[in-house]
């Protein structure tokens, strides 16, 4: 008995030290957080937050820095505030964090994760990724519709002057149109606006509807356990509402198709490329229709607001709406209009764009990325699922990198190379690594010529003696910001364009 005794005595003395090893080595290292407001106490903050959360978290990342966690709801976040932790996320761990949240309207748009922009990263995701660079989104696409922008602003301008001999012009509803006319076309070759016209289709509140509910505060996103209350609030019901009639829309246009519409379209290259058997994997209707609702959401909403905070800017900056019109007309005296290969001479024109772009970039924390993986940056632990957003509208709004940063000052890029491709991490609009915007050239040269005609064909004034001083600047957050209040102009048509 006695030797029982002793030898449980050390057995135990052998492995207490075994036991506190392990301990230590299941805790160690000791998680460790960025900094930042653990979490937000009540619902009533992340609503708070839903307002204008690029400006709210700017807010935060000022006494926490350019790195910093906090939880919204229950979700573990990390907000990303500068061009080097940018690079972090979208180059060095780009293989990281290049998935998507699952959030609930995401999954719905997507059909159910069979799209490009929010399906989570995966073989499918890869595959319809390099389809869609080669088919969708490359430069024989977007030399091949050059003749719809060309029609599609025409009528722009034709809509400006029948509505300028009356009074004022709603250049924020008017630019909405336009790039809803040409993405439609370019979708199935049909424009929305009745003919002949850059004005409200009926479509026109079920779009508005998609976007608002895809930058939206929905709960479930936050509280995944509450989503029952998305159900009783009536958010289920508004999406679901707003799927069919998006989904109805795209249903027809590709039954039309099946029947024979055209084939240079977005619907029809995809349903020919369905018939590839060397395709390595099975394209289905919901991939096609889950594709060209990415077009829809990336395409129209994104141009428009550039093209309105363009305006909004250079109706504020008198000395620049000068110089670029001078440019503009400069270089095109009485030809008429101003077309795609004019556009290249434009330099001013294209500083301005750029400077729009930082200033207003459309999607101020680009879409949500989340990391697949635990991981580290800057020593601190980032637990597999933190969700990342990118304040790209802070970066680029940072005295840090910017001289005169909340300045509009398009020649702050003429003695550099700074571009929005995705390298210069103080300039992503677009976004930048695996998931950067594939449409950014199709956006870009769209709102090019736009802005090019309007400069070029009219003179413009803001309304009732409104000084630049009165804009009303505030914006309305969604995916895309937009100008809360519609822009209202007056415009006088140049000799040009009468
Ligand atoms: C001024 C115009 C545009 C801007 C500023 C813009 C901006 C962006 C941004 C910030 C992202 C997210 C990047 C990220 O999460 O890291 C994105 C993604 C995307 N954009 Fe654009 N975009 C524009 C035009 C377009 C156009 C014209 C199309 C289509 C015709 C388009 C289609 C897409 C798609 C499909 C994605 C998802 C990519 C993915 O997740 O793999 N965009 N865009």
């Amino acid at each position: 008995m006695e030797s029982l005794l002793t030898l449980l005595a050390y057995s135990c003395l052998l492995l207490f030290p075994i036991a506190v090893f392990l301990c230590v080595k299941a805790t160690w290292p000791i998680p460790r957080l960025p900094p930042g407001p653990l979490r937000l106490p009540i619902i009533g903050n992340l609503h708070q937050l839903g307002e204008h959360p690029y400006r709210s978290f700017r807010l935060l990342s000022e006494k926490y820095g350019s790195l910093m966690s906090l939880k919204l709801g229950c979700i573990p976040t990390i907000i990303i505030s500068s061009p080097e932790m940018a690079s972090e996320i979208l180059k060095n761990q780009d293989h990281i964090f290049c998935t998507r949240p699952p959030l609930v309207a995401y999954k719905r748009y997507s059909y159910g994760g069979r799209d490009m922009a929010f399906s989570p990263y995966s073989d499918q995701w890869r595959q319809l990724r390099r389809i869609g660079m080669l088919e969708v989104f490359s430069a024989k696409r977007v030399q091949a519709f050059q003749s719809i922008r060309r029609e599609e602003v025409n009528t722009l301008v034709q809509t400006i002057l029948r509505q300028s001999s009356s009074g004022l012009v709603n250049l924020s509803e008017m630019s909405f149109c336009l790039f809803n006319n040409i993405t439609t076309r370019e979708i199935f070759s049909k424009r929305i606006s009745r003919d002949g016209e850059c004005t409200r289709s009926k479509y026109h509140d079920l779009l508005r509807e998609m976007m608002s509910l895809l930058g939206g505060f929905i709960l479930g996103d936050f509280f995944p356990w509450m989503e029952w209350l998305d159900v009783l609030t009536g958010t289920r019901a508004r999406l679901e509402r707003s799927f069919h009639g998006m989904d109805e829309l795209l249903e027809e246009e590709i039954e039309k198709h099946m029947h024979g519409g055209s084939r240079d379209d977005f619907i029809g290259v995809l349903l020919e490329l369905q018939k590839d058997l060397s395709l390595g994997f099975p394209l289905t209707k919901d991939h096609i229709k889950g594709i060209v609702m990415n077009v829809f959401v990336g395409g129209s909403d994104t141009s428009a607001s550039t093209l309105e905070w363009g305006m909004t800017e250079l109706m504020r900056n008198p000395m620049v709406l000068k110089k670029a019109q001078d440019e503009v007309r400069g270089l095109l005296g009485n030809k008429g209009k101003v077309e795609e290969d004019d556009v290249q001479q434009l330099r001013y024109l294209k500083l301005i764009i750029k400077e729009v772009l930082r200033l207003h970039p459309p999607a101020p924390l680009l879409i949500p990325h989340e990391c697949m993986q635990d991981c580290k940056i800057k020593g601190y632990n980032i637990p597999k699922k933190t969700r990342a957003y990118i304040n790209v509208w802070a970066i680029s709004r940072d005295s840090r990198y910017w001289l005169d940063a909340e300045a509009f000052i398009p020649e702050r890029f003429e003695d550099n190379d700074i571009n929005f491709k995705g390298q210069h991490f103080e300039l992503i609009p677009f976004g930048s690594g695996r998931r950067i915007c594939p449409g950014m050239s199709l956006g870009i040269v769209s709102a090019e010529l736009a802005l090019a005609n309007l400069l070029y064909k009219f003179n413009w004034d803001l309304p009732n003696g409104m000084s630049k001083e009165d804009m009303d600047m505030e914006e309305q957050f969604g995916l895309v910001i937009h100008r809360k209040s519609p822009l209202i102009l007056v415009a006088t048509p140049t000799s040009i364009a009468a």
